[in-house]
């Protein structure tokens, strides 16, 4: 061990001292006084202090528990107390060494002889020395010269103890530096203890977050378990599915085949229904005409209205309420009048009833049959009420339209794909006016073609994909009707009004193509012109009267099977020619008014729609084609 500085005699140790420093103090509390400069003697003390420093080492090493540490450390400040009580004992004999030191250099006093030991160097008694007679000279030297040995024994001692205080004291030096070090050791080891703290806390956190976390997982293990019988459930059912969907696919594979048979043979049908349709239609008459009465209007109520009788679905007898007297022979006349025709509908019908009889019609034009459909009457009698209708109650128009779409939904399904298009005609004091296209600078001229029929140049053909759309499309053309008029009700009823709906349809698989129209004409008043009418109203009337007059005229020609059929002689005519002869089929109500003030108007009309009815037109063709076919 390196020999260290003495320390100063006023530094004492720490009171926290260590184990360490407990028996460092006991292994120096009673050194060997002579032998410790010995290195024989020396030896047993080294390894005492090694076998200190060994275990200090040791503690160093070991994992110290804080609460032992410390009550060791309590321990140790006791005996670190008693050390530096001997501490102070060895101050205190070095001080008397050092007086008796000086005493001998000055021969003042004569010191107490020295004391072998250490430990009771300071604490010996002096010898009482023999009191020698002042003349022994020699005996007192003696005296004194024993004394002096035995001072120099003391100092030698007190030497000897010097260096074992130095050694202690380097030792205490030592283990202060120890006793720092474990201090700090302490500090850190604290610092640990208070990190432990709270790795302790967050464990029992932790702990506390497994538990709740196990519940959680329980919870989800038992759902997993009831998830996994359901999906057990769901593949079992499933497996069935899949079974009776293979079963399923069968059948429908079957069913497929066995549909394409029976689409096959739907479509067989079709014609043949086709045919005898149409051959049901030729019987009945290319040319049907109904009458309809309109009853009277709650406005009306304080008018007197005609006799009606109904004797049959198809006859109607007019008569006056107020017969009149024959002023020759004084006898009332007579004023009943009786009608034929195919139906006679009374007040009560509705528009339903009417649209049966007119929806065969309309099957005929999805046939590939142009068809015509005319509302005569005077003005005010209901041809476009009966055309157009109301929201509750449809007219023929909205009907037709309704049916048309719904049919090609029908025969769609039988590999028939339809077009269907519009337009919308005015025939106003002998002009054309397309009701699509308010450009008036366009000139609209008809032709008529044996291939392609009635024409018209410049016409505005709408596609129409709904029954809506066509809806929409109609009041875009009463709109335009009605801004050309400055009286729309006056020139409603002067003028025709034309809706014509053009149906192609296409069978890719049999190669068949029907092209069919069908036209649905409100026609102007049927009344004749009073003498009292003058002007444009009688250029009006007469035009009109004209074109109705026409009308009868070309139904008469082909009723007489005449040569010459006057088509051109009116708009209205040329227009409708490819609908009114031929193959085409025509439906014509009459409408009448139910006052009596219409009754001669009223007789007109219905003695006009009678000899429309004698007519019977002579069909081009009476077998349906079974291969493409156009019937225009
Ligand atoms: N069957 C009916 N049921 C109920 N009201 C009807 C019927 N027929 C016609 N009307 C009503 O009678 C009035 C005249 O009918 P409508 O306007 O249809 O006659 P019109 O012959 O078309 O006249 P115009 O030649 O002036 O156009 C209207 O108010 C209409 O609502």
């Amino acid at each position: 061990m390196s020999k260290l500085p003495i320390p100063n005699s006023s530094r004492t140790l720490n009171s926290q001292n260590s184990n360490f420093v407990k028996t460092a103090i006991r292994s120096h509390e009673a050194p060997p006084s002579s032998m410790d400069l010995n290195p024989m003697t020396r030896a047993p003390m080294l390894r005492r202090r090694s076998k200190s420093v060994a275990d200090l080492n040791s503690l160093r090493n070991k994992p110290v528990n804080f609460n032992t540490f410390k009550a060791g450390l309590l321990k140790s400040s006791t005996t670190c107390k008693q050390s530096q009580a001997v501490q102070k004992k060895i101050v205190s004999r070095d001080l008397i060494g050092t007086n008796l030191r000086n005493k001998v250099v000055q021969g003042t006093k004569r010191p107490a002889p020295p004391n072998k030991t250490a430990d009771n160097v300071g604490e010996s008694k002096p010898k009482l020395a023999k009191k020698l007679p002042e003349w022994d000279y020699k005996g007192r030297f003696l005296q004194l010269k024993e004394k002096y040995q035995e001072q120099q024994e003391i100092l030698k001692i007190l030497r000897i103890k010097e260096t074992q205080y130095d050694y202690v004291q380097a030792n205490c030096m030592e283990l202060e530096q120890a006793l720092k070090e474990k201090e700090n050791e302490n500090k850190i080891l604290q610092e640990k203890c208070a990190g432990f703290d709270q790795l302790k806390r967050l464990n029992s956190e932790l702990e506390k977050k497994y538990e709740e976390t196990h519940v959680e997982l329980q919870t989800v293990l038992q759902k997993n378990k009831e998830l996994k019988e359901k999906l057990n459930e769901i593949q079992d059912r499933l497996n069935k599915i899949t079974k009776q969907f293979e079963t399923a696919d069968k059948e429908r594979t079957d069913l497929t085949k066995a549909l394409a048979f029976y689409k096959e043979q739907m479509l067989k049908f079709e014609l043949e229904r086709k045919i005898l349709h149409n051959t049901i239609q030729d019987l009945k008459g290319n040319i049907r005409v109904f009458c309809r009465v309109r009853p009277q209007l709650s406005s009306e109520l304080d008018k007197i209205p005609c006799r009606f009788e109904f004797p049959e679905d198809n006859c109607l007898s007019i008569g006056k309420n107020r017969e009149s007297v024959n002023q020759i022979t004084g006898k009332p006349t007579e004023s009943k009048t009786e009608f034929l025709f195919d139906r006679v509908f009374s007040q009560e019908a509705k528009q339903n009833e009417i649209f049966e009889e007119l929806s065969q019609l309309v099957q005929s034009a999805l046939d590939g049959y142009n068809v015509c459909v005319l509302a005569y009457g005077q003005t005010g009698s209901g041809k476009t009420f009966t055309m157009q209708g109301t929201e509750g109650e449809r007219g023929m128009i909205p009907q037709t339209n309704a049916m048309i779409f719904e049919k090609i939904a029908l025969l769609e399904t039988l590999g028939w794909t339809y077009n269907v298009e519009a337009s919308f005609i005015e025939i106003y004091n002998e002009n054309v006016r397309d009701l699509l296209n308010r450009d008036n600078n366009l000139k609209l001229e008809i032709h008529f073609n044996e291939g392609r029929g009635t024409t018209v140049s410049n016409l505005m053909k709408v596609a129409v994909k709904s029954p809506t759309e066509l809806e929409k499309f109609m009041i875009q053309a009463s709109g335009i009707r009605a801004t050309a008029a400055t009286d729309f009700n006056e020139h409603s009823s002067r003028s025709h009004f034309v809706t014509k709906i053009y149906i192609e349809g296409r069978n890719n698989q049999k190669e068949l193509t029907y092209i069919g129209s069908i036209n649905l004409v409100d026609l102007a008043g049927s009344e004749s012109a009073k003498q009292s009418v003058q002007g444009d109203r009688l250029k009006e009337t007469r035009n009109i009267n004209k074109s109705l007059a026409t009308l009868g005229d070309v139904i008469g020609a082909l009723h007489n099977k005449a040569k010459h059929v006057p088509y051109r002689n009116s708009k209205l005519t040329y227009l409708l020619q490819s609908s009114l002869g031929g193959n085409s089929k025509t439906l014509m109500i009459v409408n009448v008014s139910p006052l009596e003030e219409c009754f001669a108007e009223s007789v007109n009309a219905l003695r006009f729609a009678s000899k429309v009815k004698e007519v019977k037109m002579v069909s081009k063709r009476t077998k349906m084609p079974l291969t493409s076919i156009s019937l225009n």
